[in-house]
């Protein structure tokens, strides 16, 4: 076996040498070191230009050590004389990114399942797997981490074995560490992965799973060929759309983009348009010929549906349209993120998101901050509710601020099926958890003699949040979970408004359960009283449910004459006191008399969920 980078760069490669396969694990068995290994040992990164992660590109997936964005990069291989290509494609293995994995696994006919040989299968190893698994792929399991002195791949091979059904020596061993077992790893995938099949001869059909934008070449999509060829210069058609576009490049990634001549079937690559707008080139839309074109377009895939909701403002209502600007560039990144205009008395214009979980959230606004330079105030994060008023009316709600005044006849709620792994002596200690937060037990196994698990039925608003952190301190890190969206429920709701001097601030409203409502309004209020400065006359910050009060606490009065200190004299100084108290103003939002500072609203709403940086695992 040996390199052979040239073959990597010619396009129209036979079907027959082609093999598109992507890993998948739960989140930090070592993915992307793995794909690391694979970079150097088939020579398409060299030692000196190797960096960790190197297919992490965004600041954040290398700072947080995550992978957040699928990427794909082509390598060559040869089994004794035949020389082949790979298109591997990375995936991220955090729940909330479980779309991107479904998305990369439609561009692949084999999945490398890899397991860390010192911990065994995850949560999201099953989830992932059993994605894998629907979408008919190849299977091959692969122990990770073999040269840990921990490692105890004799037992999880057995693990593996039993739960897809193969013999424990059919296994791997491999440490992406060393790089001990990757090259027979990379023989394994060509022989046991199919070659992608499709027809040269019928028109073009490319599916596309990714799309970025890019602020020098503009939209870059990323496609892969399923039937005939994609070649520059020649106009292309979106099938969903039947938008038009010339085509103005089209290459490969080998790991950087590399213009070709073409795509052929099976291959995998990417093209520019020269498109401007974001929106005209979505993910799961097929490509064409825009002449005598495909008339049927491939299975698109599932559109993600947001769980969790939450409004972003600029802290300087200027911004606003720069906001609107970013977002629109981020979607086209990111086909799960939705948002919508909204006002807030409190916030000014912003707009109303929805992510697929907390850390979507969290890394959207992290983004929204570092690549467009934007300051951001974000408020609580809620689920999707679905109630029925009394004349039999039914409304989504997806912002407290619109939950209907007056009696409801039912409300619901999202649910969960969620399944954790843990070792079984956390069992007790994991179903009080569960049981706390209303879950009920579906159903318990043994992995093994020592570990089980275990599948349960939780509302997501419960999940959502802190949940995991709690999992983890209680079962010492030892627990990892997985959830998936499962209906709804009958569920006993209310909106806990808060008021500042009886008028209600709505970027502080939540719905709760009614079992909760009583702390979120004690929590806010004793909150507002430590984050709001005093001021001239006293002001009453409660909670209530409709026009009940259930909480209260009081902004003690003060009277703040800048002057006071420099009477006589100095008018030049005088004037810039005055002056700095004006600065000062500007920064405060005013709520009925009262002045609030934006620093007030940004910690009063970022102290609890958001502040916990969720890392599922
Ligand atoms: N000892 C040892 N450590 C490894 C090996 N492979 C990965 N690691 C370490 O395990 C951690 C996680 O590895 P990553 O490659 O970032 O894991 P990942 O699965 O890509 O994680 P996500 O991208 O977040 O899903 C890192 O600290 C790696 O250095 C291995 O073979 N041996």
């Amino acid at each position: 076996m040996s390199s052979i980078p040239s073959f990597a760069d010619t396009t129209f490669t036979d079907p027959a040498r082609i093999r598109n396969f992507c890993i998948i694990a739960h989140i930090d068995h070592g993915k992307s070191t793995l794909a690391d290994r694979m970079l150097q040992l088939t020579g398409v990164v060299d030692a000196r230009a190797m960096r960790a992660q190197y297919l992490d590109r965004m600041d954040i997936e290398r700072e947080r050590g995550i992978t957040i964005k699928a990427q794909n990069v082509r390598l060559p291989w040869k089994v004794g004389d035949e020389e082949y290509v790979l298109h591997l494609i990375d995936t991220p293995g955090h729940v909330d990114f479980t779309y991107e994995v479904s998305r990369a696994l439609e561009a692949c006919e084999g999945a490398v399942l890899l397991v860390d040989a010192a911990q065994g299968i995850e949560a999201q190893t099953l989830a992932n797997l059993y994605l894998a698994m629907d979408k008919e792929l190849e299977i091959i399991p692969v122990l990770n981490k073999i040269d840990l002195p921990a490692a105890d791949p004799d037992r999880y091979a057995e693990e593996i074995a039993h739960i897809i059904g193969c013999e424990a020596d059919d296994v791997l061993r491999v440490s992406g560490k060393t790089g001990e077992g990757v090259g027979p790893l990379l023989d394994r995938v060509i022989e046991r992965v199919p070659a992608p099949v499709g027809d040269p001869d019928a028109p073009a059909r490319a599916m596309i799973f990714d799309s970025v934008y890019d602020t020098y070449r503009g939209v870059v999509t990323y496609i892969r060929v399923v039937d005939g060829k994609i070649v520059p210069r020649e106009k292309i058609a979106m099938m969903s759309t039947g938008a038009t576009h010339e085509l103005l490049e089209v290459g490969i990634v080998s790991p950087e983009p590399k213009p070709s001549k073409g795509l052929g079937v099976g291959e995998v690559g990417y093209l520019i348009t020269g498109v401007k707008d974001v929106r005209q080139s979505k993910v799961g839309d097929t490509v064409t010929s825009a002449r005598k074109g495909a008339t049927e377009p491939l299975t698109g895939y599932q559109e993600p549906r947001p769980m969790v909701y939450s409004g972003l403002y600029p802290v300087d209502g200027s911004d606003y349209p720069d906001l609107r600007e970013a977002l629109d560039k981020l979607q086209l990144n990111d086909a799960a993120l939705t948002y919508e205009p909204e006002t807030s008395v409190a916030l000014g214009f912003g707009f109303r998101c929805g992510f697929l979980g907390l850390l979507h959230m969290e890394i959207t606004r992290e983004r929204l901050q570092r690549e467009f330079g934007l300051d951001l105030i974000s408020t609580a994060p809620n689920v999707v509710y679905r109630v029925v008023g009394e004349d039999g009316r039914e409304q989504i709600v997806t912002n407290p601020s619109d939950w209907p005044d007056g009696k409801l006849r039912e409300t619901y709620e999202p649910i969960t099926k969620t399944t954790i792994i843990a070792p079984s002596e956390f069992v007790g200690t994991i179903m009080e958890l569960c049981q706390s937060r209303r879950g009920e037990l579906g159903g318990m196994d043994y992995l093994s003699e020592s570990r089980v698990e275990l599948r349960y039925t939780l509302p997501m608003a419960e999940i959502i949040f802190d949940f995991f952190d709690s999992l983890k301190s209680r079962t010492r890190g030892y627990a990892s979970l997985d959830y998936e969206e499962a209906g709804e429920q009958l569920a006993d709701l209310v909106k806990v408004d808060i008021l500042l001097q009886g008028e209600a601030v709505d970027a502080f409203s939540a719905i709760v359960h009614r079992d909760a409502a009583q702390a979120y309004g004690n929590k806010m209020t004793v909150k507002l009283k430590e984050l709001i400065p005093r001021q001239q006359f006293e002001v009453p910050v409660q909670a209530a449910i409709g026009s009940k009060v259930i909480a209260r606490e009081n902004i003690r009065a003060i009277r703040k004459d800048v002057l006071a200190k420099c009477y006589g004299g100095d008018i030049s100084r005088k004037r810039k006191l005055l002056e700095k108290q004006k600065e000062g103003k500007k920064r405060m939002k005013t709520i009925g008399r009262v002045d609030v500072p934006q620093e007030a609203f940004v910690a009063a709403l970022s102290s609890d969920a958001s502040a916990d940086k969720p890392k599922g695992r």
